[in-house]
């Protein structure tokens, strides 16, 4: 297998882009396969960088990768890769955060459901998964390294210190665990921070909450003010829609004087149901 892989050393890393790569074969394989198979498959990957999970990606049977890459040195070097020139990689120079994935997969002619696997730039990384878990209908495995904190935000249960508005969105859509925990020293250059790959699997259509975009703003009030309770927290949320909290909160079977981490992901489905029908 050819190896086309840039070295660090002839692209120095651009702190405003977030970079810091990732060189270990065995850590980027884990990476690859830490969501599961991806032979066969369509791959997103954002911020592929020097191309290291790019071609770990391929080396594993990714039958198309779709690249989204702001840095114009990574994205001009992948489109020399002898899969770019063939088609099976598609390398997209541009903001992930602009990015209508949906045309691109069509554009790139993927095939869905579509598994995302990056090692994300650290300040654009929870955008895009909140964008991620909004989009029901193409999306699917995701193996997602974050900074350590973030990781744990996302897979937190209720009554964990990192349990808020990320774990809510997440679990409303996905079951999510950690695959993999890595050392600043795994980088190059190293991050101040430990970084972990969250495993996102879609849940069944059936245990799937649709409204996300409810769901986000009880989560977002009730987490605003976690130390508050919850009559006062979602107070200003249910004068929007002409009601009384503590009587939204009972009607829900839910305690007024409880706090947001005390309370389950059904019950957040609760709140957001009643909250869309008042
Ligand atoms: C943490 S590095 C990961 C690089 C490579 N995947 C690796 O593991 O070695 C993040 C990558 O995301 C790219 N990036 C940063 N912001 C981006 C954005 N808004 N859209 C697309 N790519 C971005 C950076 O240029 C960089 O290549």
């Amino acid at each position: 297998m050819t190896d086309n892989t840039p070295r660090f050393t002839e692209a120095p890393a651009r702190k405003a882009l977030g970079q810091h790569f990732l060189f270990d074969p065995d850590i980027l394989r884990r990476t690859a396969l830490a969501a599961g198979p991806v032979e066969d498959r369509t791959v997103i990957e954002v911020g592929p960088g020097p191309g290291g999970l790019t071609r770990a990606l391929l080396n594993e049977g990714a039958a198309k990768l779709i690249c989204v890459e702001a840095d114009e040195r990574f994205a001009s070097a992948l489109e020399a890769w002898p899969e770019a020139v063939n088609g099976r990689l598609c390398v997209y120079q541009r903001d992930a955060r602009k990015i209508n994935w949906a045309s691109i997969i069509e554009e790139s002619g993927g095939s869905t459901p579509v598994m995302i696997i990056a090692n994300l730039p650290y300040n654009v990384g929870t955008p895009l998964l909140v964008d991620w878990l909004k989009t029901g209908d193409w999306r699917g495995e995701m193996a997602l390294m974050f900074q350590k904190e973030v990781a744990e935000r996302i897979v937190a249960g209720p009554g964990t210190p990192h349990y808020g508005r990320l774990a809510v969105l997440t679990h409303a859509v996905c079951e999510a665990h950690i695959a993999l925990t890595l050392p600043p020293g795994a980088f190059r250059p190293p991050p101040k921070v430990e970084s972990a790959v969250a495993v996102l699997t879609p849940l069944q259509p059936d245990k799937r909450f649709a409204d996300l975009a409810t769901l986000e703003k009880v989560s977002t009030a009730a987490f605003g003010q976690r130390r508050k309770m919850l009559r006062a927290s979602l107070k200003a949320l249910a004068k929007t829609r002409g009601i009384d909290a503590t009587e939204w909160l009972e009607a829900c079977n839910i305690d007024p004087t409880a706090r947001a981490e005390t309370l389950t992901q059904q019950e957040f489905r609760t709140l957001a149901e009643t909250l869309a029908r008042a």
